[in-house]
């Protein structure tokens, strides 16, 4: 918990060194801002006073500067509002980079732990609640004490009595700080996890309309969304009922201030001797206001603080990259492959997800030269998929190595890892663009007669008459569906375009009648020329692809591996 705490502290640190310079000339312009506010004040004090004294002429220069003061604020005010949006902007777009580097490094082994509504919330909402810890947080935390007790010291200067009186009121401020900014926190904190229950509710309860529907429980369900969405709408409101009370203790504060002043400067008010002498009571009356107003910036901000520790806390939860993608590995091996494929070496692997549970894979060894075909069978939970993700290079194994073309999987990039690998799964992912979009997803540079090729070789080409506007096809969400099998062949489709010498499959007909299946191994056949391949699957008619080893696995353990003819 402990280490957690610091964790999150080091991350927000560094968070905070990463926008040190926006941050400091927002807080820059701020103190300018806060100069040109006094200019202005002492100006408009003299001119109420000449006024006030009645019949004197008003000093032009002392109109003219305070019309000057009052436009450099206005300018002021915007270009702070500008440099605050930038600050806000970069610092999510930095966050979104960092966000995404470590879902892909992490794969799908990231699903098997965190909802995916979570993710996505993660990627859009948090990262977007940032932008006010960003843009008005960091800049108000550091300009407050010098702004405000640099106005207090310039009244002071003007009127020890009145500097008394307003740096007193302004020391009750902190107080307040403490007070609210934990009833804050809590209540964020408490708003942020309700709206995450209910995204990842309404998240599931949209993917499994059909099942809800069919058992009869739509209302029911209805019901418990609407009790999720009113205990977000119930959180909501006591944040906002703190941030009331904060903004009303701050102009409490400042009311008193404000009165004790004009009380104990009637007399001067009433029967000032000279005109600078009514100016000065009038000035220290007017920057009561101005010395509220950045305690004021920082407690409209407060929610926003409590942000980056929510945000921080979610994010710290997600594993940390890799270390071989933040450094670059000097004269690091690189792996060799023939135009029969590339040598595939595990020796000794072991992993274990969970602290006290049985080993997922227990000293796996096993040895594919370049063009072998291997097939790997074993039991449910025997450990197939665990195997795979390691070879991807998602998790790690605790114990042995893995070799690829000769070189060990761990020195490499990830990068150059997933350069030698195409991966089939059991349902390739349709991504929402036409069909042409989705195959050169695997090679964005292929060329025309390329995609020809890979059309041909995966049977995509069979089935694109039937599609309203053949390789413009829109698919995916809101897009023409494909069926299991065709959508199988956009994913051998680019694997033919990746063309890496290596080919990872998990169950790759799992969802496929008897006939789509020999169809797609067809296609497969063809795509297993000049590769090594490693393909996970239940079905026996794999043993008739060219299959040139045999893999067993049962309880994490290789029992069998044999070498065919
Ligand atoms: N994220 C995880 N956390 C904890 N245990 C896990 C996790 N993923 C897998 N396991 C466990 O590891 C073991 C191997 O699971 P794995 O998914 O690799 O089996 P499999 O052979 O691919 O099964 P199937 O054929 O059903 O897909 C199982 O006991 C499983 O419960």
């Amino acid at each position: 918990m402990k280490a957690d705490k610091k964790m999150l502290k080091s991350w927000v640190r560094q968070q905070n060194r990463a926008n040190r310079s926006a941050t400091l000339l927002l807080a820059l312009v701020g103190m300018f801002n806060v100069l040109a506010g006094m200019v202005l004040v002492w100006n408009l004090a003299i001119i109420l006073a000449e006024v006030l004294a009645g019949g004197q002429k008003v000093g032009m220069s002392h109109l003219f500067l305070f019309i000057l003061a009052s436009v450099a604020r206005i300018i002021l005010g915007y270009v702070q509002e500008l440099l605050a949006a930038a600050s806000g902007e970069k610092a999510r777009k930095r966050l979104r980079r960092e966000l995404l580097a470590r879902f892909f490094a992490q794969g799908p082994a990231l699903l098997r732990h965190q909802h995916s509504a979570s993710l996505a919330a993660m990627l859009t909402d948090r990262v977007e609640a940032l932008e006010g810890y960003f843009a008005r947080w960091l800049p108000a935390s550091s300009l407050w004490v010098v702004a405000q007790w640099s106005v207090v010291l310039v009244v002071f200067w003007q009127d020890h009595r009145a500097g008394f009186i307003l740096g007193g009121c302004c020391l009750v401020l902190p107080v307040f700080q403490a007070v609210f900014g934990i009833a804050t926190a809590i209540a964020s904190r408490r708003q942020i996890l309700a709206l995450n229950r209910l995204q990842v509710r309404f998240l599931d309860r949209i993917r499994g309309i059909a099942t809800i529907v069919l058992s009869g429980n739509a209302e029911k369900d209805a019901q418990g969304l609407g009790q999720a969405a009113d205990e977000l709408r119930r959180r909501t409101m006591k944040v906002l009922r703190v941030a009331f009370l904060t903004s009303a203790s701050t102009d409490i504060a400042m009311i008193v201030a404000l009165v004790w002043i004009v009380i104990d400067q009637r007399h001067g008010l009433l029967h000032a001797g000279s005109v600078h002498q009514m100016a000065g009571i009038l000035f220290a009356v007017l920057m009561v206001p101005e010395a509220f107003a950045p305690f004021r910036a920082l407690s409209a901000a407060y929610q926003d603080r409590a942000q980056i520790t929510n945000s921080g806390e979610a994010i710290q939860k997600l594993p940390a990259l890799p270390e071989s993608m933040n450094q670059v590995v000097s004269g690091q091996a690189v792996p060799e492959h023939t135009r029969h494929g590339i040598a595939l070496d595990v020796r000794g692997v072991s992993y274990r997800w969970v602290n006290d549970h049985p080993l997922a894979l227990d000293d796996v060894s096993f040895h594919l030269e370049a063009g072998d075909v291997a097939v790997l069978t074993g039991p449910s939970g025997a450990g197939k998929s665990t195997l795979i993700e390691m070879l991807l290079g998602f998790i790690r194994p605790s114990q042995g190595e893995i070799l690829l073309g000769g070189a060990d999987l761990q020195t490499l990039h990830p990068s150059d890892v997933t350069r030698q690998i195409s991966w089939i799964g059991q349902k390739p992912v349709i991504f929402a663009g036409t069909l042409r979009d989705n195959i050169m997803f695997a090679a964005p540079e292929a060329s025309e007669d390329q995609l020809r090729d890979a059309l041909e070789a995966s049977s995509v080409r069979d089935y694109l008459p039937l599609l309203p506007d053949g390789l413009d096809t829109r698919l995916g969400e809101g897009g023409f569906g494909l069926s299991g099998g065709q959508a199988q062949r956009v994913a051998i489709a680019r694997a033919f375009l990746k063309n890496a010498p290596l080919l990872i499959m998990d169950e790759p007909t799992a969802h496929l009648d008897p006939a789509t299946e020999r169809d797609i191994l067809v296609s497969l056949r063809r795509l297993l020329k000049g590769r090594t391949a490693l393909i996970s699957t239940h079905s026996s008619q794999f043993h008739t692809i060219g299959e040139t080893k045999r893999l067993i696995i049962e309880r994490g353990k290789v029992t069998v591996q044999e070498t065919l003819s």
